[in-house]
């Protein structure tokens, strides 16, 4: 009866439509900043000490997603309705190795975090990949496989820049935002006059709060892989893309004139980081 009158109250409030729900599992080694990062994009503010993960914690992020925003976010003919994604926050301790696939199901993507003052942590999500491939389940899977066999659409993470940057330590990527001015700088969408905001450290003390206040184009980023799970979930027609992963496509600069929905530019930033976990 609860549930009944849940989902009825959701559906009035949701224009008649239900509540759509994805699942996106955060993995890496532990200590990489998994908690500390799902607390920032729920709560968009820092967690001062994280506890360690004891098992997997889900952490919910709603949002609304349809045709009343920008263009890029329309949904054929559909209008705004409410989105739960759920933030499987996964423990990279060992002791829950051999429990962890009880976590991996029906999975429409995956964040990889990995701390870039140890590079060891970047090099094992190879071995998270690969896990999670052979032991999940997963929810509208692509045509073919990314790193390991994953079936879904990933975003790779590398956190900690702070530390790196202190110890001198040379990654490609940083934070939060250096991941999406790279991938904005792939698709050639900055002009020389813009520059994206940068932050030195995240989430060290102080620097997250104000990372999660100015950092407008990480959360775009983030933002626009959950519309992008949403999209393949819920509206997508095709979602056997053929070999989309096999063939990481080393793609040329947006150039002008040429039209790329925003899921063509994500999923061709995911073949990207293709690369990004061969190290
Ligand atoms: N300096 C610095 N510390 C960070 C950063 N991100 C997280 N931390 C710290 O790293 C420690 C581990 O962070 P967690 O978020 O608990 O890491 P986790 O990956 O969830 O760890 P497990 O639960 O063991 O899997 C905590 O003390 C955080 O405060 C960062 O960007 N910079």
């Amino acid at each position: 009866m609860f549930w009944r009158g849940r989902e009825r109250e959701n559906k009035e409030q949701n224009s008649g439509l239900p509540c759509g729900q994805v699942r996106v599992l955060v993995v890496g080694d532990s200590g990489v900043g998994k908690t500390s990062l799902v607390h920032l994009i729920v709560k968009g503010s820092s967690v001062a000490r994280p506890p360690q993960t004891i098992g997997c914690t889900v952490g919910v992020k709603h949002i609304t997603y349809g045709n009343s925003g920008s263009s890029s976010n329309s949904i054929k003919g559909d209008s705004e309705r409410d989105f739960f994604i759920e933030l499987w926050d996964v423990s990279g301790h060992d002791r829950y190795q051999n429990c962890r696939s009880l976590y991996y199901s029906k999975i429409n993507g995956v964040i990889f975090v990995h701390d870039l003052s140890q590079r060891r942590t970047k090099t094992s999500l190879q071995k998270w990949a690969a896990d999670i491939a052979a032991t999940g389940t997963f929810s509208a899977p692509l045509g073919s496989g990314g790193p390991g066999g994953l079936p879904v659409p990933y975003i790779v993470i590398g956190n900690k820049a702070d530390i790196a940057a202190k110890e001198g330590i040379r990654g490609s990527s940083g934070n939060l935002v250096d991941v999406a001015r790279q991938w904005v700088e792939k698709q050639g969408l900055l002009s020389s006059s813009e520059e994206l905001p940068s932050t030195e450290s995240f989430p060290g003390s102080g620097g997250l709060l104000a990372a999660a206040k100015e950092a407008r184009f990480d959360k775009e980023a983030v933002m626009k892989f959950f519309h992008m799970l949403i999209r393949r979930r819920y509206f997508s027609d095709d979602l056997s893309a053929p070999n989309a992963w096999s063939t990481p496509v080393q793609r040329p600069l947006q150039r002008s004139g040429e039209k790329l929905s925003d899921e063509d530019q994500l999923y061709k930033e995911y073949t990207f980081n293709w690369g990004a976990l061969q190290v």
